[in-house]
């Protein structure tokens, strides 16, 4: 549930209160509750994942799990529910990414993808949710405080700066437009900065300075260019969060619902091989050598051919005078794609030849780090 910003250090005005949600104490006033009361697992037998149903990270979101071999079948666009035929009793769930937060939080979806931003925001740290992966490597952004680049901002640089501005006072505060209300005031607050009054906003955030509707905003950033392009500019110390896409679970689904432990268990090793096989090429050559053992040698000595668990060297065999033998050896690593041309660097300097470059699909480690760990958060 949203809590409401203390109004006299945080006045905050709410253009809309339809992402809030209230519980009556009175008996006799309806309730409005915001999904499943209380956040209770209830008795449905399905295991819900909860997807972006719109934005940029709908798209990016269906295309990571279609690499993953995990293709969301959808019968129709505008429908909002659909099924991955690899994990059996699921459904998918498309919502609003802040939504997907939400209804974790309510018991009504066991397991979503959303970017880290919507997480801790929507989240309010709640200890029912659980980061099962926290770097799914798109919607890459931060959430940063922005200043004109213009008039009594043009020398201030830094949070420390803009804080310490004559300008603020109890009567007229520094007004921060946001989309962000739970995190930019707490955000102040662990900052000791006073004198701030936040105001919502959905979208085009941008323009709240120039129409003087706003003297800073809080928004997200990645290129900078729409920052940039409003005569806007961020500051030091004024980063409150580093946001990309994250597989989020219910703490209660994992350890109470049917299923739902296993279920996490393969997207999240699907997830992982995938990922880590994106940063990494295979490379294969040929090398002269007199046993296998001098020719992995001379691969070891090298810092960047060390490969995941050392170099595979195989012996190639041909007929010469009548007798086989191994004159060279065909070697396989994996090399990390950033180092790639200083890989095939070092692998000349010690007589490589023949080197073939191809991609990898997937890495399957024996056991998968972030397994281990989500184990360990449930207690387990
Ligand atoms: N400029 C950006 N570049 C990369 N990722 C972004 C950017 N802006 C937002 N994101 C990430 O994508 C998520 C969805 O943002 P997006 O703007 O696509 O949808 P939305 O905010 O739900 O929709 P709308 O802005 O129409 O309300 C954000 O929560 C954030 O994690
Ligand atoms: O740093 P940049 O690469 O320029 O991206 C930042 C912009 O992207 C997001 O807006 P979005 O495109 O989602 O539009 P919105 O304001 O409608 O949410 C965000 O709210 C910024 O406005
Ligand atoms: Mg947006």
């Amino acid at each position: 549930m949203l809590t409401m910003i203390s109004p006299i250090r945080f006045p905050l005005y709410v253009k809309s209160g339809t992402h809030c949600c209230f519980a009556s104490a009175s008996i006799s006033e309806p309730q409005v509750l915001n999904g499943n009361p209380g956040g209770t697992v209830s008795s449905r037998q399905e295991i819900r994942l909860g997807l972006p149903s719109k934005g940029r990270m709908a798209s990016d979101t269906l295309e990571l799990l279609k690499d993953c071999q995990l293709s969301v079948k959808q019968v129709n666009p505008r429908q909002y529910v659909a099924h991955i035929p690899q994990l059996s009793n699921l459904e998918v769930w498309f919502q609003r990414p802040k939504d997907v937060v939400r209804k974790l939080l309510s018991g009504d979806l066991d397991l979503g993808i959303v970017g880290l931003d919507i997480v801790s925001e929507f989240g309010q740290g709640s200890e029912d949710l659980i980061i099962v992966h926290e770097a799914l490597d798109y919607g890459d952004c931060r959430l940063s405080i922005a200043i004109p680049q213009y008039g009594i901002f043009e020398n201030v640089n830094s949070l420390e700066e803009l804080a310490k501005m004559p300008q603020w006072t109890e009567e007229k505060p520094l007004r921060v437009a946001t989309g962000f209300t739970y995190l930019g005031p707490k955000f102040m607050k662990d900052n000791g900065i006073k004198h701030v009054a936040f105001s919502t906003a959905d979208g085009a955030l941008e323009a709240a300075p120039a129409m003087g509707i706003a003297d800073a905003i809080l928004d997200l950033v990645s290129s900078g260019t729409t920052l940039k392009e409003n005569n806007l500019k961020e500051i030091e110390g004024g980063t409150v969060l580093e946001s990309q896409a994250a597989l989020v679970a219910s703490r209660k689904s994992l350890i109470s619902r049917t299923g739902v432990l296993e279920t996490t268990h393969e997207m999240l090793e699907r997830l992982e091989a995938h990922l880590r096989a994106m940063g990494q090429f295979t490379v294969t050559a040929n090398m002269r050598g007199s046993s296998a053992e001098e020719v992995a040698e001379r691969i070891l000595s090298q810092p960047s051919l060390a490969g995941l668990q050392g170099p595979t060297v195989s012996p190639v065999f041909c007929k010469r005078d009548g007798k086989v033998s191994a004159d060279y050896y065909a070697i396989v690593i994996c090399v990390p794609k950033k180092a790639l041309y200083k890989s095939i660097q070092q692998l000349r300097a010690i007589g490589g030849s023949g080197v073939l470059i191809s991609p990898l699909t997937y890495i399957f480690d024996e056991e998968t780090p972030r397994w281990r760990q989500l184990l360990s958060k449930l207690g387990l």
